[in-house]
């Protein structure tokens, strides 16, 4: 990526301290997106690095990640896939489980959604611990699909997203890096 278009996409990223809890500095995508010339650009930036790999389908999990797997599965010109918070998805669904600091947390996808002809690419706005992309990567490997490749427009690197998605064998695109919670 081409330093301007690092520096419009990081410049546009407003980092809020403390919140939603004392200590977390939120990392919030809604600014990138009202800018439309950093959104374009990180449409771009991740259509020009999965352009030629043959993807049949974007997956994105709720909700940020609906906001960049979606325009991006259009620019690659592939249908997009929507993994759901419990309960939202209207026709037959698998579940998958994932810890959370304190908990659990569910996410879902359609049974008929993907198989084992497709060639799925995994996006959000943000990689923190892991706990949803690697759900996600288990739900897409149980219906059959190939998942070796995930973008991120975020990836807090002092946590360990990446190695957990690393260790499944899938590799993590990101955009911007922070360290930090
Ligand atoms: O790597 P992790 O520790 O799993 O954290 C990253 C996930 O957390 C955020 O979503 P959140 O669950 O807050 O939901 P939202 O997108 O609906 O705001 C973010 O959009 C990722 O999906
Ligand atoms: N620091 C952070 N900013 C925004 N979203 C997050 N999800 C998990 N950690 C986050």
């Amino acid at each position: 990526m081409n330093p301007e278009t690092r520096a419009l996409i990081e410049q546009s990223i407003v980092s809020i301290p403390d919140y939603p809890q004392p200590g977390i500095i939120f990392r919030d995508i809604t600014s990138l997106m009202e800018n439309v010339k950093a959104y374009q650009a990180t449409i771009d930036e991740l259509a020009s690095i999965y352009k030629d790999q043959k993807f049949t389908k974007v997956v994105g999990t709720e909700a940020r990640g609906f906001l960049f797997g979606a325009p991006l599965a259009l620019a690659l010109g592939v249908g997009f896939v929507p993994v759901r918070k419990p309960g939202k998805l209207p026709r037959e669904t698998i579940s998958q489980s994932y810890e959370l600091e304190y908990g659990t947390d569910t996410i879902e996808i359609h049974k008929d959604a993907v198989g084992k002809d497709d060639k799925v690419l995994l996006v959000d706005d943000l990689i923190a611990t892991g706990g949803t992309a690697e759900a996600a990567v288990i739900l897409l490997r149980k219906l059959g699909a190939t998942v070796n490749d995930a973008a991120f427009v975020i990836n807090l690197v002092d946590l360990p997203g990446q190695k957990k998605l690393e260790d499944l064998g899938v590799k993590v695109v990101d955009l911007v890096q922070y360290q930090g919670e």
